[in-house]
């Protein structure tokens, strides 16, 4: 039985609205009265265009993150072209878990559109939440009716409050809700969600044979563990094998070879399930690291600083400053798994690490060619790295060659953990 979680609360005037429009976020609030001006969002409307909004609600976090996907892909495909899409989310301010996920979406201008119907459909069939935002005749004020499809009708729960200005929050909303969705802090917290996601993903059985049956242990290891970090490209995969024929070590990676069938399954699926995957992966290779580092240096590509700085700077969008602050529970080292002796931070200039994909010859993942075209998206991901707190994490210049960068490790690997 898949586990169940707490529904956020609707407390509709104490929320604020978050709406990502061409990449820019909008922040909306709700009032018993309307403001001297409409929020920039409805603002921005190059006219008075029929709104709505769909948010899910679902206490099964397996079928919310799935069924967002689903959402996305069939509004992309139904809605009239001339009809326009936007991520939304819904929020209590600082209270963590409370965020509502969804879609904002502009109508068109002719009428009648298929657009209310498509929604009431996908309201009722996935009990969704479906607002409408009407603006009054002047077109300066705005009010939300959220409609519950009970029995094939639309009964207005009656809000009919006015969408006032909000200001941006601190931080990204997607903070909110980062822990156990995106980061796993703990092996049995991530390990959860794959015992849930069984039902609707049997390979996921498949993937828990191969897990170990708790936490392995996360004592100091005898020898020394290497973990080499960086974005891709950025030559992890030629240092770590350097490293292991240097140091007569064995080479570790994460995610490990026992789960690579499945590594491309989970790649395709939504952000819950793909970094349950990696973390538990961590935790696989942390096992075999522990067993090995008792007679031996291990060297390990990528571990969990990628797994979460990936994981943050994927649920956060905008600059870094979205990112959750410095000394974030979000980015703390998890307890039970191994601390790593030494991590060492590849840094490259942009461009020398697109000559390095480009002359790698292979073909690019989604994510490389986010980190090529989203710079925003890079500079989250390296502030991520930055700011993950645990075993010490030296950031290295990789642009010398490959020789010259394996020797200046070398000394401080022999210099840091005594080789
Ligand atoms: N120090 C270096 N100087 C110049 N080229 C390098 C250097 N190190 C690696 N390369 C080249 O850059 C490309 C990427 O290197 P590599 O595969 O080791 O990076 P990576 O970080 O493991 O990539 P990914 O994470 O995407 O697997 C390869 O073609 C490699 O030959
Ligand atoms: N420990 C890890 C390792 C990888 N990831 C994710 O996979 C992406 C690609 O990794 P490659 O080694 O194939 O370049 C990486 O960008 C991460 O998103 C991870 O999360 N944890």
């Amino acid at each position: 039985m898949a586990a169940k979680h707490a529904l956020p609360v609707l407390r509709w005037s104490s929320r604020v609205f978050s709406v990502e429009l061409n990449g820019a976020p909008f922040y909306f609030a709700l009032a018993d009265r309307p403001e001297a001006e409409a929020p920039r969002l409805f603002g921005q409307l190059p006219r008075a265009r029929r709104c709505f909004s769909l948010l899910l609600r679902s206490a099964d976090r397996v079928h919310a993150a799935r069924l967002h996907a689903r959402l996305r892909d069939a509004l992309l495909r139904e809605l009239p072209p001339e009809c326009r899409l936007a991520p939304m989310c819904s929020f209590l301010p600082e209270v963590r878990d409370s965020v509502l996920r969804g879609f904002f979406l502009q109508d068109g201008p002719d009428s009648p559109s298929p657009t209310p119907r498509l929604l009431e459909a996908l309201a009722q069939q996935h009990a969704l939440l479906l607002c409408s935002y009407t603006p009054d005749r002047e077109n300066r004020h705005w009010t939300q009716h959220v409609w519950s499809l009970e029995g094939g009708t639309r009964v207005d729960v009656g809000t009919g409050l006015c969408v006032v200005c909000s200001e941006a929050p601190r931080c990204h909303p997607a903070a909110l809700s980062m822990i156990n969705s995106d980061v796993f802090r703990t092996f049995q917290d991530a390990r959860d969600v794959l015992t849930e996601c069984v039902a609707v993903l049997p390979e996921a059985s498949s993937v828990l044979e191969h897990l170990p049956s708790r936490a392995p242990s996360s004592a100091p290891p005898a020898f020394p563990v290497l973990v080499v970090e960086g974005l891709d490209a950025t030559g992890k995969t030629t240092l770590t094998e350097s490293l292991r024929d240097a140091l007569g070590a064995v080479l570790l990676r994460s995610p490990p070879q026992s789960l690579a069938p499945w590594r491309a399954l989970f790649d395709r699926e939504p952000p819950l399930l793909r970094r349950a995957f990696y973390a538990v992966g961590n935790y696989v290779t942390a096992e075999q690291a522990a067993q090995q580092a008792m007679k031996t240096p291990v060297v390990v590509d990528r571990f969990w600083h990628s797994t979460a700085a990936y994981a943050i700077a994927t649920a956060v969008s905008g600059p870094p400053s979205g990112l959750p602050d410095p000394g974030s529970e979000v980015y703390r080292w998890p307890a039970d798994l191994l601390r790593p002796s030494l991590v060492v931070l590849l840094t490259l200039d942009p461009e020398e690490r697109r000559r390095r994909l480009r002359d790698r010859g292979q073909g690019k993942t989604e994510e490389e060619r986010q980190l090529d075209h989203n710079q925003l998206f890079r500079l989250r991901v390296e502030e991520a790295y930055r700011r993950i707190s645990g075993p010490p994490c030296i950031a290295v210049d990789a642009s010398p060659s490959a020789d010259q960068l394996l020797q200046q490790v070398l000394l401080l690997v022999r210099s840091r953990c005594c080789l």
